[in-house]
């Protein structure tokens, strides 16, 4: 008899969805972590960050609201204070993912790093654990890019960002991704000199120009700097001199030009945490993005092994980096571990990503570049500005855009928007996408107003407008108009 039906490496947003799963099937459950208890997310990622971001944009409300007739000084950064909210907001989500918790479930918490000693074991603490079934959720790491000069300067990332205990002088951010974007914003809101270096030709280079505009524009407004297409070639220890109260940094750009900071935050992406596991002794295949899976998240090379979050590299669909991922995961390891039902397959057609800048920018589904690239035909795109919304003229946020991606017969296959609080209109995307519903239900929802929501609704409409104000629809009510 192996020691446990199911063995799960990593207490991360996607070990802790599958063990609490598992054990709430009967099942006997190991959950093994080397580090703290929520990973990423609640300790490095999700949470500070917009703990982080929340402080930041009521420092931007204090700021702004002249605009509203409301006279305030400016606002006073209290680091300690930005810091004890940071901390408090994790401290407050912890007792969810904490290992009593998971002790209460009937899960057996192991806290050490596990590594795999042959395809039905781990060893962990010095114990060999057999198992029916392992779940690797081991996540994923920034990534130290191979830089010249690198290892002679002091540098951040995300997993030591939210310690500094004084606010950067210039922060400079290696990367515009999310990462990237939602600090530099958070920090030039909160005082710091921001400057970001992409070295590929722009910004948010997944999601939709038309919508990284205005976000581009937003941060630039706070003060972010940004040098796009730009490559470092050598980082360098800044000493400390009369005129920079702190040592720092500087990147030396390969166009000869040079920009000091005072700390470096690198955020060029993530790397799966794959070292250590000794996967070649469990029989299982991984490449450099993750742990190779079928569509059903189920190991390619070792069957009682399946892969869930950040780690897992699904042949076809590839890696992606969120924790509503997670629970995603943990929904198609149920059907395909436990109830064992074929064609289990992985989709990410409505898979959801929002970047918390102020404004958000979200976006579900395909953009237009990515339905033009899959060879979609017939596309419509719509659009409707976000300061035609009623709602946004009173709050005075008139900046963004709703863009619709609409295949044939008006499916939509994919939205994108920019403004304040998008991440909240995804929902309504993804459920339209997920159940292939038409765009008409999306045009005829009766929306509360005045909602930002409603500019959806509006741009939807835009589909149907052309046919309802046709020559033919005219007529007919000319002729009905008649009728008793
Ligand atoms: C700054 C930042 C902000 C983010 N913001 C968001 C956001 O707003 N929304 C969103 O959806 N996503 C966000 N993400 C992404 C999100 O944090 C990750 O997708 C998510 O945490 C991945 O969860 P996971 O369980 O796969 O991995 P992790 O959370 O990394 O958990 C894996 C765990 O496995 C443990 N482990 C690794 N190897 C071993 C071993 N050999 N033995 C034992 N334990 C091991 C690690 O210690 C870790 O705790 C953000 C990420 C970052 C870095
Ligand atoms: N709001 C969210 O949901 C959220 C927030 C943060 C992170 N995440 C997840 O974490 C993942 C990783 O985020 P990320 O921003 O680190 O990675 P990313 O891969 O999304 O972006 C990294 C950026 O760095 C650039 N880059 C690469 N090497 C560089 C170099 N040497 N110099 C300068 N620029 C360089 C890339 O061109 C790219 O634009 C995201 O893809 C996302 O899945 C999600």
């Amino acid at each position: 008899m192996p020691d446990f039906d199911v063995v799960v490496i990593g207490a991360g947003a996607a070990g802790l969805s599958v063990a609490s799963i598992s054990a709430g099937l009967g099942l006997k459950v190991a959950l093994v972590e080397r580090g703290r208890m929520g990973g990423d997310c609640l300790n490095y990622g999700c949470v500070p960050s917009k703990a982080l971001l929340a402080a930041a944009h009521a420092a931007a409300a204090a700021r702004e609201a002249g605009r509203f007739g409301i006279r305030l000084p400016a606002p006073e950064i209290d680091w300690a204070g930005v810091r004890a909210h940071v901390q408090g907001s994790i401290a407050r989500i912890a007792p969810n993912d904490s290992a009593a918790r998971f002790r209460g479930m009937g899960v057996e918490v192991i806290e050490a790093a596990a590594h795999f000693v042959a395809p039905d074991a781990i060893e962990v603490a010095g114990r060999t654990l057999t198992f029916r079934r392992a779940v690797i959720a081991a996540g994923s790491s920034a990534i130290v890019p191979d830089l010249p000069g690198l290892d002679g300067v002091p540098w951040l990332t995300n997993e030591t960002l939210f310690d500094l205990e004084e606010p950067p002088g210039h922060l400079i951010i290696l990367g515009g991704g999310p990462i990237g974007l939602e600090m530099a914003q958070a920090h030039a809101r909160l005082g710091c000199l921001v400057t970001v270096i992409e070295a590929g030709p722009r910004i948010a280079a997944k999601e939709d120009p038309e919508l990284v505009e205005g976000l581009r524009a937003a941060l630039v407004r706070d003060g972010v700097e940004f040098r796009e297409g730009a490559k470092v070639a050598r980082v360098e220890q800044l000493e400390p001199d009369s005129l920079a109260a702190q040592a720092g940094v500087v990147a030396v750009l390969e166009d000869g030009s040079r920009i000091a900071g005072t700390h470096l935050l690198l955020a060029v992406g993530r790397a799966p945490r794959l070292a250590g596991l000794d996967l070649v002794a469990g029989g299982i295949e991984a490449g450099p993005r993750g742990i190779v899976t079928g569509p059903d998240l189920r190991s390619v090379s070792n069957r009682r092994v399946w892969a869930v979050g950040d780690i897992a590299d699904p042949k076809g669909l590839g890696p992606r980096a969120f924790t509503h991922l997670a629970g995603q995961h943990a929904g198609i390891l149920v059907r395909s571990m436990f109830f064992r039902l074929p064609f289990t397959r992985l989709s990410y057609a409505a898979l959801p990503r929002v970047t918390y800048g102020d404004p958000e920018l979200a976006q579900v589904g395909l953009t237009e570049a990515e339905a033009r690239a899959a060879g979609h035909e017939g596309l419509s795109i719509l659009r409707w500005p976000v300061a035609e919304n009623d709602r946004a003229v009173t709050e005075g946020r008139p900046e963004g855009l709703v863009k619709l991606v609409v295949g044939k017969r008006g499916r939509l296959l994919g939205a994108g928007v920019l403004a304040p609080h998008a991440g909240e209109m995804a929902g309504v995307f993804g459920l339209m996408i997920d159940r292939r519903l038409p765009l008409s239900a999306l045009a005829g929802l009766v929306l509360p107003y005045p909602t930002l929501a409603e500019t959806a609704k509006r741009a939807a409409g835009d589909y149907y407008a052309p046919k309802l104000l046709s020559p033919f629809t005219k007529r007919l009510v000319d002729l009905l108009k008649h009728l008793p």
